[in-house]
């Protein structure tokens, strides 16, 4: 049985005539995590922009549970697809409930209204994300972590079975990076949901994730388990700096670091 939830073949994506993303091809499992790391400008925001379905493929295709993802309608793609943006673009006189609440608004009837359970699910992505105490400030007053950590309760108040995530903890905290990693993880376990989540911290995406990808001037030029591609002799080249390999302590994941450190 294929318990793809994510197919990618063959994806080509351009942007101003210029080839971005390049033949890239791989699935994501039901319950799955899978890191995309890559330096600058590699294509890991286009590519998670591709994914949710708002870039069309310049050639090849994305499918989410079998279908197109770019065909289907935008309430389709918002109960299927959540997405935890690189870009915050929060309206500054929302509250933080507001904002959160946003995430229910593919399933509310026409006259926008939440039911209990609507306001159920608020409270406890809310709660999930950490944020419970950011429900009633004002956004435009919120630090960068802040309003990262109510983009995760928004996405997750959508419940939608993929979750996608664009360098998720840059403004976080060393707490809220492990919190959030430790709220995605238990969601994929325990809940089976599906996510792929774009990380510049190659040590913190290779303990959390299932799979990493590389992506290289727009090609996935390797996809393997953690322990297969945080190797210094895939990553060296790749970030133009020497790199060491440490096992890490309790003989899990390995760690990897600049020699300079
Ligand atoms: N609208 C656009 N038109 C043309 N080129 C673009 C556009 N948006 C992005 N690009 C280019 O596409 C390439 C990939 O960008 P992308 O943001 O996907 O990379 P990234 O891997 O997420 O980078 P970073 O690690 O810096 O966030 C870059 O060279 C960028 O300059």
């Amino acid at each position: 049985m294929d318990t793809s939830m994510i197919q990618v073949q063959n994806l080509s994506v351009e942007l101003g005539n210029q080839p971005i993303l390049r033949e890239v091809t791989f699935s994501v499992q039901r319950g799955e995590i899978l890191g995309i790391l890559g330096p600058n400008g590699a294509g890991k925001t286009t590519l998670i922009r591709a994914l949710s379905g708002i870039l069309p493929p310049a050639a090849g295709q994305v499918q989410v549970l079998g279908r197109a993802v770019h065909r289907l309608t935008e309430s389709q793609r918002a109960r299927l697809i959540a997405v935890v943006p690189q870009a915050r673009h929060l309206p500054p006189a929302f509250t933080g409930r507001e904002v959160v609440q946003l995430g229910r608004t593919p399933y509310l009837n026409w006259l926008g209204n939440l039911s209990a359970h609507d306001h159920a699910c608020v409270q406890r992505a809310l709660e999930r994300a950490s944020a419970l105490e950011l429900a009633d400030r004002l956004v435009g007053e919120l630090s960068g972590g802040e309003q990262q950590r109510l983009l995760l309760a928004r996405a997750l108040a959508q419940e939608t079975p993929i979750l996608l995530m664009d360098e998720p903890t840059t403004h976080l905290d060393l707490h809220y990076q492990i919190s959030l990693l430790e709220t995605v993880r238990h969601l994929v376990d325990e809940e089976g949901m599906t996510v792929v989540m774009a990380l510049h911290d190659l040590n913190l995406i290779g303990r959390y994730a299932d799979r990493l990808g590389l992506l290289v001037e727009g090609r996935l030029i390797a996809l393997g388990t953690p322990e297969e591609i945080l190797t210094p002799d895939l990553l060296s080249p790749v970030y133009r700096v020497p790199l060491q390999r440490l096992s890490s302590g309790d003989g899990g994941r390995p760690i990897i670091l600049p020699t300079v450190l």
